[in-house]
């Protein structure tokens, strides 16, 4: 039966370097993984990013995540915390369903992506896209149940960025259903402009550009 022990969060030297060490137990054997995986520096706060108990508008009105625009999306909202952290919600529907009943995995890798590149975006305020994901399914998340999400920078490198998080199942201090780590890369806007659509660019200008909209991310400035 794998197992997982979150066993310590430590500051580490004069750079402020945060890891934590998880045993991973899997039929008896042990192996110890690292978090972040490489040395890292401590996350800097862009000084125009949302105050903490800020309430986050969708960054893109079609975002599968958090999109008013978006029938069938996830309709996440999220609120920035203290420190590095973001808090999300996420409260599954029928049509997040993988068994009868029960959340699919895939969503809920979703919903985490989501919570984590906004914790990533908001207080970095880079443009950054997600490398790698990885996700850790606890227990079983029931249709109707609200995933209450803390997400939290751990250090940046370069241009990666790690991000983790933790999913409570009914309150933000209910039980722990579902871990995530990501590793998000820092790209240039050209990332967006060479790959994405012309169109829904454009919307997305238009709509940073708003007065009402002030909060959001400088797109294009
Ligand atoms: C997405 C919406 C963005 C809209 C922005 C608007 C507003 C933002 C405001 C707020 C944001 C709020 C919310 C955001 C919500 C949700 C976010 C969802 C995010 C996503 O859902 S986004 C879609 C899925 N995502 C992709 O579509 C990426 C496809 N991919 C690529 O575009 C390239 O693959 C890229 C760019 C990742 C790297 O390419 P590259 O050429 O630029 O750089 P390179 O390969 O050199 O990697 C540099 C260093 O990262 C290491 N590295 C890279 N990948 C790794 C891996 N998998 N494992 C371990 N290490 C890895 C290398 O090893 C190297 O490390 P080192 O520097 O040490 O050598």
């Amino acid at each position: 039966m794998p197992h997982v022990l979150l066993i310590a969060r430590r500051a580490v030297g004069h750079l402020g370097y945060v890891s934590a060490v998880r045993v991973v137990s899997v039929d008896g054997v042990h192996s110890v993984q690292q978090w972040p995986p490489v040395e890292t520096q401590p996350p800097q706060v862009h000084p125009k990013a949302p105050e903490q108990g800020a309430e986050l508008t969708s960054h893109y009105s079609e975002c599968f995540g958090c999109g008013e625009d978006q029938p069938g999306g996830l309709h996440m909202s999220s609120t920035i915390g203290a420190g590095h952290v973001v808090h999300s919600s996420f409260t599954v529907s029928a049509e997040h369903q993988g068994a009868p009943g029960l959340a699919h995995g895939g969503l809920l890798s979703c919903a985490f992506d989501e919570a984590l590149g906004t914790v990533v975006g908001q207080l970095l305020r880079k443009p950054a896209v997600t490398g790698k994901l990885e996700t850790d399914f606890r227990r079983p998340v029931p249709v109707g149940s609200t995933l209450h999400i803390t997400a939290e920078l751990d250090g940046t490198a370069g241009r990666k960025v790690y991000a983790s998080a933790r999913g409570h199942l009914g309150a933000p201090d209910g039980p722990v259903a579902v871990e995530a780590r990501a590793l998000f890369v820092v790209v240039d806007l050209e990332h967006f402009t060479e790959h994405g659509d012309q169109d829904a660019l454009k919307k997305l200008r238009d709509s940073a550009r708003e007065p009402e909209r002030t909060d959001r991310w400088d797109i294009n400035p």
